[in-house]
């Protein structure tokens, strides 16, 4: 691989055509916009999850809502269940690593809210537990996972699942989706401070 050059060609044009695949979750999309606003918009939160590389991908949509996006307005309330090593090292300890968000949810979760769980395989246990735990507290349950959307699928009601099976690709993927979701919402739902 190091001499190889044409990889970072060729990892582009791989990750061009994830990218332009990802169209075809053109409605999908548009949805989540609404289904984020409708929570926001009715003073609830948007809450994120993931493992890995998805956990800075829930941890930056959350800052993106709470901080700002394209331009200056009011914070909108939002966070990730990834954020607090001494919850997460507690209850995985205590309760076991599969309940770490789903316990948090339990914790902070109210009707209304939204969960937004990103897994590339779909079948992260911890967060597949937090959207058992969603569906019991009437928390709307967004999943952006990879093809097929796993064990996520049925208890997503919304289900952002971009057509690949490589971890890498599907992550870049997710966050192009988040930036497109944020922008929306952003624009949708709030004036730029004068
Ligand atoms: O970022 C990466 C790979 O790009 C890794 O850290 C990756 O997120 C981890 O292996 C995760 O545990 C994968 O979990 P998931 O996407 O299947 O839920
Ligand atoms: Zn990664």
């Amino acid at each position: 691989m190091k001499n190889d050059v044409n990889f970072v060609s060729d990892y582009l044009d791989a990750t061009i055509q994830v990218l332009q695949d990802t169209k075809a979750l053109n409605e999908q999309i548009l949805s989540a916009v609404d289904i984020w606003k409708s929570a926001l918009k009715n003073g609830r939160k948007v809450i994120f999850c993931g493992n890995g590389g998805s956990a800075a991908d829930a941890q930056h949509l959350a800052a993106e809502l709470m901080g700002r996006f394209l331009f200056d307005r009011a914070p909108m309330p939002a966070l990730s269940l990834t954020v607090d090593t001494s919850a997460l090292t507690a209850i995985g300890n205590d309760y076991g690593y599969e309940n770490v968000f789903a316990r948090q949810l339990r914790g902070i979760g109210v009707a209304g809210d939204v969960i937004v769980g990103l897994s590339t395989s779909g079948n992260s246990v911890n967060v597949v537990k937090a959207f058992e735990v969603a569906r019991e507290l009437g928390i709307a349950t967004i999943g952006m996972t990879g093809a097929g959307g796993g064990a996520m699928a049925p208890l997503s009601d919304l289900l952002l699942a971009v057509p690949h099976a490589q971890t890498n690709y599907i992550q870049e993927a997710h966050i192009a989706i988040g930036h497109m979701i944020c922008a929306m919402v952003e624009v949708q739902l709030c004036s730029p401070k004068p």
